[in-house]
């Protein structure tokens, strides 16, 4: 057993929220080692002014941690597992996904609370791709206003650029205390979740057999196979750039069901569907709901997009 661990971690307020919640329950598990928090800056932190999607490139939050954690400057690094990409560098590995209470998307709408009470060209506030697609399919005459930053940025802008609703993910708002803003839970058949949205990645190197060990306590199998069936199914489907895809699994007494949709841009073309399988067989359901859904319409809608 190591007697000391070294965790690298983003700055932002979720960042190490996070990242000190797994220091808390790793000192619990081992009372004896020494867990330190070691803070770093990636490039989706020091790019703040340009939407996410045409930044570009994978791993915007992940990559500078890698490479510390390659370079043995930390031992491991915690992560949303939505923001990993679905390919890791070589010489490190998913040690553990934890489990995800809050997989969901949050309305904040101080004045209207509900989607369906927001009025005819309504201002709503979002960065993802995957919200904005969803939210036009189910409201076509909303004006989708493009907001970045870390998440108490957000909630200010909401107020500053005199915006209606803004949406954010439950999980992140819950983290950090801030659920008493949110006004409505989307429900799934308006918005299906982000890959991997809501379960927290601990990400190691894949030689350091006695730091795997001692992380392998954080796992939760259902989550670990319900976000192996969604990042299979996101690999399968990506190609070059951010899509608008929604996709959720879940393992319920012992069937695990995914459910995803693929969008063009202004939510006006769409594919949904779903599957359901032995959990045992995670990554090949993603793989056949993926191919599926390209031979039904996705194929078509994902072309139109990498025209543009
Ligand atoms: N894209 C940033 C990001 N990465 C993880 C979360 C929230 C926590 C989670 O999904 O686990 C958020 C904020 C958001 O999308 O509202």
């Amino acid at each position: 057993m190591k007697q000391k661990l070294v965790i690298g971690t983003r700055g932002s307020k979720l960042a190490l929220w996070q990242a000190n919640h797994i220091a808390a329950c790793l000192r619990d598990k081992y009372p004896g080692v020494e867990i330190e928090l070691k803070n770093m800056v990636t490039t989706g932190d020091r790019i703040l002014d340009v939407p996410l999607a045409k930044i570009g490139g994978k791993g915007l939050f992940t990559k500078e941690l890698e490479v510390a954690m390659l370079s043995r400057e930390i031992d491991l690094a915690v992560h949303s597992l939505k923001d990993m990409p679905t390919e890791l560098p070589d010489g490190l590995v998913l040690a553990a996904v934890t489990d995800r209470v809050d997989p969901g998307d949050a309305l904040i709408s101080p004045a209207y609370k509900t989607l369906a009470n927001l009025p005819q060209q309504a201002r709503v506030g979002t960065s993802s791709l995957r919200r904005k697609a969803q939210l036009l399919n189910a409201r076509p005459d909303l004006t989708i206003v493009d907001l970045r930053g870390n998440l108490d940025t957000r909630l200010k802008k909401l107020n500053t650029e005199k915006l209606d609703a803004i949406m954010l993910a439950v999980a992140g708002l819950r983290r950090l205390g801030w659920d008493e803003h949110i006004t409505q839970i989307v429900p799934q058949n308006i918005c299906l979740p982000a890959v991997g949205q809501g379960a927290l990645a601990i990400e190691a190197r894949a030689e350091d057999i006695e730091t795997l060990a001692m992380l392998a306590f954080l796992n939760h199998e259902p989550t670990c196979q319900a976000t192996l069936a969604e990042r299979t199914f996101l690999a399968e489907v990506e190609g070059g750039c951010q899509i608008p895809i929604g996709v959720y699994g879940r393992v319920i007494e012992g069937l695990l069901s995914v459910n995803a949709v693929i969008l063009s841009p202004d939510g006006k073309e769409v594919a949904r569907d779903n599957i359901a399988g032995n959990p045992d067989a995670a990554a090949e359901l993603g793989r056949t709901l993926a191919e599926r859904m390209l031979a039904n319409g996705g194929r078509e809608i994902l072309a139109r997009l990498y025209e543009v």
